[in-house]
């Protein structure tokens, strides 16, 4: 009875052109679970992202098969294919998803020109999306110091959420301190040749310290923060960055330096499908 119900509701849906507001989310779920319970086809899009047709399922026919493997400590898992792929998503978004990782002190202006390129994009009708370590610090990562060990585990996690975004088709823009090169190259080989973008906030400490817009290096140079990146904790710059921000050739005003990665990603053609 549900299936058959979900299959007209779906006829429906590929006869008429719909719009996002048109589309109620729990049909849409009723659509999904009734089809993949049929075994046979998945909703996807046309080339012009409009009219939703049918293609087959190729990855998710409910079969058990395959190998069990182990990750860490993740025993007999397997990994789950479905029909609709990053390369869908992407013609839906009529963009190529990606990370731009950016690193540099505190202060050097790495959550600024976040922000700005994110503005950036989104009035170019691209879908961006910021990890702020300081923002992911107050949720998913929220257990973590700012020893070495606890950093270096910060930027895993980070890594991983981003390749996640990447494979959405978003734009995702990660901004931390991210001081050890090991590191940010671990989450750099996460990702096909190309997608991460490393960009470099070039600012000296002194300009840092000076800006200080939360007191910290001050607090910091009085002993009353231990450990605080660029005092008496290692910062190590990037030896091959994509893109190194704040030299006269780059820009040095945020909207400058967030223009300098857009044309990056026009010219290597992440800014469409
Ligand atoms: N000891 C120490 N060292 C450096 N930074 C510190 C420290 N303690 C707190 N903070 C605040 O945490 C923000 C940096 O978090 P991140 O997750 O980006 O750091 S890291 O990548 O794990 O090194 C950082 O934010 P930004 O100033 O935006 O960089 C600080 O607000
Ligand atoms: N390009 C820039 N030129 C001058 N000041 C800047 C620039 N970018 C950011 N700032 C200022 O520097 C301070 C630190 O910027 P912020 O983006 O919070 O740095 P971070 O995220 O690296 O800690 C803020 O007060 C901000 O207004």
């Amino acid at each position: 009875m549900i299936a058959a119900g979900a299959k007209s509701l779906l006829g429906l849906s590929i006869a008429s052109p719909i719009g996002v507001s048109d589309i109620n989310p729990r049909s849409v779920g009723v659509v999904r679970c009734c089809v993949s319970m049929e075994g046979s086809q998945t909703m996807s899009h046309n080339k012009n992202g409009s009219i939703p047709e049918l293609k087959s399922i190729n990855g998710h026919t409910g079969q058990k098969q395959g190998p069990l493997s182990t990750v860490g400590n993740s025993t007999n898992i397997k990994w789950q294919e479905c029909s609709v792929e990053k390369v869908d998503r992407q013609r839906l978004l009529n963009q190529k998803g990606c990370v731009i990782w950016v690193t540099g002190l505190s202060g050097s202006g790495k959550s600024t020109v976040a922000c700005a390129l994110n503005q950036m994009l989104y009035q170019k009708g691209k879908l961006g999306y910021i990890l702020d370590g300081d923002n992911v610090r107050h949720g998913l990562n929220r257990d973590l110091s700012f020893k070495a060990e606890d950093r270096a585990e910060n930027i895993r996690r980070v890594g991983e959420v981003a390749k996640l975004f990447a494979d959405a088709g978003i734009i995702c823009i990660a901004s931390l301190i991210s001081p050890y090169r090991v590191d940010r190259d671990t989450c750099r080989s996460l990702l096909p040749e190309g997608d991460f973008v490393e960009v470099f906030m070039d600012v000296p400490l002194e300009v840092c310290e000076a800006r200080d817009p939360k007191g910290l290096y001050k607090l910091a140079r009085a002993g009353k923060i231990k450990g605080f990146t660029g005092i008496d904790d290692p910062y190590e710059p990037p030896l091959n960055c994509e893109i190194a921000l704040g030299h006269q050739e780059t820009g040095t005003s945020p909207m400058e330096m967030a223009a300098t990665v857009v044309g990056y990603l026009e010219k290597k053609g992440y800014l469409q499908a």
